[in-house]
Protein backbone atom coordinates (compact mmCIF):
# COMPACT_ATOMS: atom_id res chain seq x y z
CA UNK A 1 0.00 0.00 0.00
CA UNK A 2 1.14 3.43 -0.83
CA UNK A 3 0.28 5.81 1.49
CA UNK A 4 0.25 8.58 -1.30
CA UNK A 5 -3.02 6.42 -1.74
CA UNK A 6 -5.90 9.44 -1.28
CA UNK A 7 -8.22 7.23 1.06
CA UNK A 8 -5.73 6.35 3.16
CA UNK A 9 -5.95 8.47 6.67
CA UNK A 10 -2.95 8.52 9.34
CA UNK A 11 -4.42 8.24 13.27
CA UNK A 12 -3.40 10.76 14.97
CA UNK A 13 -3.31 10.45 18.97
CA UNK A 14 -6.13 9.07 20.01
CA UNK A 15 -5.87 8.71 23.90
CA UNK A 16 -3.27 10.07 26.35
CA UNK A 17 -1.21 7.66 28.43
CA UNK A 18 -4.17 7.21 31.16
CA UNK A 19 -6.25 6.32 28.07
CA UNK A 20 -8.75 9.69 28.07
CA UNK A 21 -10.10 10.33 24.68
CA UNK A 22 -8.68 13.41 23.33
CA UNK A 23 -10.53 15.84 21.33
CA UNK A 24 -11.41 19.61 21.73
CA UNK A 25 -14.85 20.10 23.25
CA UNK A 26 -17.31 22.57 22.24
CA UNK A 27 -17.35 25.64 24.63
CA UNK A 28 -18.70 24.89 28.09
CA UNK A 29 -19.02 21.53 27.33
CA UNK A 30 -17.71 19.41 30.84
CA UNK A 31 -17.11 15.83 31.03
CA UNK A 32 -15.89 14.45 34.83
CA UNK A 33 -15.26 11.04 34.45
CA UNK A 34 -15.93 8.95 37.65
CA UNK A 35 -14.67 5.40 38.46
CA UNK A 36 -16.91 2.41 40.19
CA UNK A 37 -15.29 1.57 43.52
CA UNK A 38 -16.40 -2.20 43.10
CA UNK A 39 -16.60 -4.50 46.54
CA UNK A 40 -17.37 -7.77 47.67
CA UNK A 41 -21.16 -7.33 47.41
CA UNK A 42 -21.49 -4.68 44.13
CA UNK A 43 -20.47 -1.40 43.01
CA UNK A 44 -20.68 1.79 44.16
CA UNK A 45 -20.71 5.02 41.39
CA UNK A 46 -20.94 8.84 42.18
CA UNK A 47 -23.17 10.73 40.22
CA UNK A 48 -23.10 13.82 40.48
CA UNK A 49 -21.16 16.47 43.09
CA UNK A 50 -21.65 20.24 43.31
CA UNK A 51 -18.20 20.84 43.09
CA UNK A 52 -17.75 19.03 39.72
CA UNK A 53 -20.82 21.15 37.87
CA UNK A 54 -19.34 24.83 36.85
CA UNK A 55 -22.72 25.38 36.56
CA UNK A 56 -23.23 27.16 40.29
CA UNK A 57 -27.24 25.80 39.46
CA UNK A 58 -28.97 23.96 41.73
CA UNK A 59 -30.34 20.82 40.81
CA UNK A 60 -34.63 21.33 40.55
CA UNK A 61 -35.18 18.29 39.44
CA UNK A 62 -33.98 14.58 38.30
CA UNK A 63 -35.48 12.20 36.02
CA UNK A 64 -34.60 8.69 34.08
CA UNK A 65 -34.61 8.49 30.38
CA UNK A 66 -34.12 4.95 29.19
CA UNK A 67 -33.24 3.69 25.79
CA UNK A 68 -34.39 0.61 24.51
CA UNK A 69 -30.87 -1.48 22.39
CA UNK A 70 -30.08 0.59 18.95
CA UNK A 71 -32.36 3.59 19.93
CA UNK A 72 -31.77 6.51 18.84
CA UNK A 73 -32.83 9.92 21.01
CA UNK A 74 -31.95 13.06 18.60
CA UNK A 75 -31.71 15.54 18.03
CA UNK A 76 -32.87 17.65 21.25
CA UNK A 77 -31.55 21.31 22.45
CA UNK A 78 -32.64 23.91 25.06
CA UNK A 79 -32.34 27.49 25.41
CA UNK A 80 -32.57 27.95 29.10
CA UNK A 81 -31.98 25.28 30.55
CA UNK A 82 -28.43 23.20 30.89
CA UNK A 83 -28.55 19.09 30.99
CA UNK A 84 -26.62 17.36 33.21
CA UNK A 85 -26.35 14.15 31.57
CA UNK A 86 -25.02 10.80 34.26
CA UNK A 87 -25.19 7.32 31.96
CA UNK A 88 -25.49 4.86 34.95
CA UNK A 89 -26.22 1.57 32.87
CA UNK A 90 -25.03 0.76 29.19
CA UNK A 91 -23.56 2.11 26.65
CA UNK A 92 -24.48 5.39 25.18
CA UNK A 93 -23.19 7.62 22.50
CA UNK A 94 -23.71 11.01 23.03
CA UNK A 95 -22.96 13.57 20.31
CA UNK A 96 -23.27 17.03 20.55
CA UNK A 97 -22.99 19.93 17.98
CA UNK A 98 -22.14 23.49 18.45
CA UNK A 99 -25.52 25.45 16.86
CA UNK A 100 -24.26 28.69 18.40
CA UNK A 101 -23.39 31.12 15.92
CA UNK A 102 -21.78 33.60 18.59
CA UNK A 103 -19.78 30.38 19.26
CA UNK A 104 -16.01 30.14 18.67
CA UNK A 105 -16.36 26.40 18.38
CA UNK A 106 -19.80 26.94 16.27
CA UNK A 107 -20.26 23.86 13.79
CA UNK A 108 -18.00 21.83 16.12
CA UNK A 109 -19.12 18.03 17.07
CA UNK A 110 -18.31 16.01 19.68
CA UNK A 111 -18.16 12.07 20.36
CA UNK A 112 -18.59 10.89 23.56
CA UNK A 113 -18.96 6.80 24.47
CA UNK A 114 -20.14 6.83 28.49
CA UNK A 115 -22.22 4.38 30.44
CA UNK A 116 -20.97 1.31 32.32
CA UNK A 117 -17.81 0.83 31.03
CA UNK A 118 -16.98 4.77 31.19
CA UNK A 119 -19.30 6.18 33.77
CA UNK A 120 -19.28 10.38 33.46
CA UNK A 121 -21.21 13.14 33.87
CA UNK A 122 -21.94 15.52 30.82
CA UNK A 123 -22.54 19.18 31.03
CA UNK A 124 -24.23 19.84 28.06
CA UNK A 125 -24.85 23.87 26.95
CA UNK A 126 -27.78 25.29 26.43
CA UNK A 127 -27.56 26.03 22.39
CA UNK A 128 -25.46 22.86 21.99
CA UNK A 129 -27.77 20.28 20.22
CA UNK A 130 -27.40 16.70 21.63
CA UNK A 131 -28.32 13.24 20.49
CA UNK A 132 -28.02 9.79 22.36
CA UNK A 133 -27.58 6.25 21.16
CA UNK A 134 -27.96 2.94 23.16
CA UNK A 135 -25.52 1.16 20.92
CA UNK A 136 -25.48 -1.75 23.66
CA UNK A 137 -27.71 -5.07 23.64
CA UNK A 138 -29.28 -4.20 26.89
CA UNK A 139 -31.46 -0.91 28.13
CA UNK A 140 -29.57 2.54 28.47
CA UNK A 141 -30.40 4.33 31.38
CA UNK A 142 -29.64 8.25 31.54
CA UNK A 143 -29.67 10.02 34.73
CA UNK A 144 -30.54 13.92 34.09
CA UNK A 145 -30.12 16.87 36.47
CA UNK A 146 -31.61 19.78 34.65
CA UNK A 147 -30.72 23.24 35.70
CA UNK A 148 -34.77 24.28 35.07
CA UNK A 149 -37.55 22.18 35.89
CA UNK A 150 -39.27 20.17 33.04
CA UNK A 151 -42.22 23.03 32.44
CA UNK A 152 -45.04 20.55 31.23
CA UNK A 153 -47.09 23.56 29.83
CA UNK A 154 -44.15 24.75 27.64
CA UNK A 155 -41.34 22.66 27.44
CA UNK A 156 -38.19 24.16 26.79
CA UNK A 157 -37.21 21.31 24.09
CA UNK A 158 -36.70 22.45 20.87
CA UNK A 159 -36.10 18.99 18.26
CA UNK A 160 -34.75 18.73 14.53
CA UNK A 161 -35.16 14.70 12.80
CA UNK A 162 -32.50 12.76 13.83
CA UNK A 163 -31.11 12.70 9.35
CA UNK A 164 -31.85 16.59 9.50
CA UNK A 165 -29.02 18.33 6.81
CA UNK A 166 -28.30 20.98 9.23
CA UNK A 167 -26.29 19.01 11.86
CA UNK A 168 -22.86 17.16 9.76
CA UNK A 169 -23.48 14.09 11.23
CA UNK A 170 -25.05 10.12 10.38
CA UNK A 171 -26.35 8.19 12.93
CA UNK A 172 -25.47 4.14 13.38
CA UNK A 173 -28.63 3.17 11.30
CA UNK A 174 -26.80 1.57 8.78
CA UNK A 175 -23.74 0.01 10.79
CA UNK A 176 -22.13 3.28 10.01
CA UNK A 177 -21.93 6.34 11.48
CA UNK A 178 -19.60 9.19 10.67
CA UNK A 179 -19.07 13.41 10.89
CA UNK A 180 -20.13 14.55 7.41
CA UNK A 181 -17.46 17.64 6.63
CA UNK A 182 -17.62 20.14 9.57
CA UNK A 183 -17.32 23.93 8.57
CA UNK A 184 -15.99 25.11 12.08
CA UNK A 185 -15.98 28.62 13.79
C1 LIG B 1 -38.00 15.71 30.37
C2 LIG B 1 -39.37 15.30 30.85
C3 LIG B 1 -40.29 14.75 30.00
N1 LIG B 1 -41.51 14.40 30.46
C4 LIG B 1 -42.46 13.78 29.52
C5 LIG B 1 -42.81 14.71 28.39
C6 LIG B 1 -42.67 13.90 27.15
O1 LIG B 1 -43.98 13.59 26.66
C7 LIG B 1 -42.03 12.59 27.54
C8 LIG B 1 -40.70 12.41 26.86
O2 LIG B 1 -39.90 13.56 27.19
P1 LIG B 1 -38.91 14.07 26.07
O3 LIG B 1 -39.69 14.11 24.81
O4 LIG B 1 -38.28 15.33 26.58
O5 LIG B 1 -37.85 12.89 26.05
P2 LIG B 1 -36.63 12.82 25.04
O6 LIG B 1 -37.05 13.27 23.70
O7 LIG B 1 -36.11 11.46 25.21
O8 LIG B 1 -35.56 13.88 25.58
C9 LIG B 1 -35.03 13.74 26.87
O9 LIG B 1 -33.91 12.92 26.72
C10 LIG B 1 -32.74 13.42 27.39
C11 LIG B 1 -31.56 12.51 27.21
C12 LIG B 1 -32.46 14.76 26.87
O10 LIG B 1 -31.50 15.01 26.15
C13 LIG B 1 -33.46 15.75 27.23
O11 LIG B 1 -33.44 16.79 26.24
C14 LIG B 1 -34.84 15.13 27.42
O12 LIG B 1 -35.80 16.00 26.82
O13 LIG B 1 -41.83 12.64 28.96
C15 LIG B 1 -41.88 14.57 31.79
O14 LIG B 1 -43.00 14.23 32.18
N2 LIG B 1 -41.00 15.12 32.65
C16 LIG B 1 -39.76 15.49 32.24
O15 LIG B 1 -38.96 15.98 33.06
Amino acid sequence: MTVTDNEVSKDSQLVDRAWNVLQDLIDGVVVREVRHVPRDHGVITEMYREEWDDTGLPVHQVYQSRLYPGAIGAWSCHQVSIDRLFVNQGHIKVVLYDGRPESGTFGRINEFHVGDMRPALVKIPTGVWHGLQNLGTTDALVVNLPTLPYQYEDPDHYRRPFDTAEIPYDWNVSGVSRVRSVKEG
